[in-house]
């Protein structure tokens, strides 16, 4: 075929989306991986679960770790405040580029910036690189097992402040080694576990995880 799937995705989103309308390009991604070929969007349950986060804590400053090809970068954006913005890293090159391309076909490239970097370096930089002083909203959506790596970091990098939310897929398949046992015994979070269906999945359930922080800013 010589091409990805990903980029089988954004040839059909080019195609078929509006440009210009996130609505539109997540609407046109659903049915991509409905009727072409299945990704691993954080989409429909799992997308209405961050929707209403986004709209609940209308947060000023997100980061996204595991952008893939920008679905959820798009889901979290269109719903945030005209100064609000989202740092999106994306370890992937290939997937990197095809996001930035979803981001620009959803007019979201002023909200939206992707990084093609490991996130460990990234957010050891936030404060001094990229003009982060507190996270409002953490989406853990990246390698499993970088999950508890990630979320140590940021605590460590004192980035969470009290109400801050921490979001995490995948929690039960395939599972963020130690994380759901790290999270839900720190005393610095609240959490609450959410049982949802795969995306695009109707047979398959998975979990995702809304950790809110309590702890000293
Ligand atoms: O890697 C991921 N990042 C983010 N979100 C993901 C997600 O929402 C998923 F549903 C899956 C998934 C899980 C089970 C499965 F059968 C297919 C894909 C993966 C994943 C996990 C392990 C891999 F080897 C490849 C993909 C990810
Ligand atoms: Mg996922």
């Amino acid at each position: 075929k010589g091409t990805t799937r990903e980029q089988r995705a954004l040839k059909y989103l080019k195609e078929h989306a509006r440009q210009g309308d996130p609505d539109s390009v997540l609407e046109t991604f659903d049915e991509f991986c409905r009727t072409q070929e299945w990704a691993m969007n954080a989409a429909e349950e799992k997308g209405d679960i961050l929707d209403e986060i986004v709209r609940e804590l209308q947060p000023t400053t997100c980061l996204e770790l595991g952008t893939y090809c920008g679905y959820s970068a798009v889901r979290i954006a269109r719903n945030l405040s005209p100064s609000a913005r989202l740092i999106t890293i994306e370890v992937n090159p290939d997937y990197a580029a095809v996001a930035r391309e979803v981001v620009k076909l959803a007019g979201l490239q002023d909200k939206i910036e992707v990084i093609n970097l490991d996130s460990a370096d990234v957010i050891r930089e936030l404060k001094t690189k990229y003009d982060v002083t507190k996270l409002d909203l953490v989406f853990l959506d990246h390698w499993k097992y970088l999950y508890i790596r990630d979320i140590k970091l940021i605590e460590e990098e004192k980035l969470l402040k009290k109400g801050s939310v921490v979001f995490a897929d995948n929690v039960i398949i395939p599972g963020a080694p130690g994380y759901l046992e790290y999270i839900r015994g720190s005393k610095n979070y609240k959490s609450t576990f959410y049982s949802v269906h795969f995306e695009y999945m109707d047979d398959m359930k998975d979990g995702v995880e809304k950790s809110v922080y309590i702890g000293d800013e």
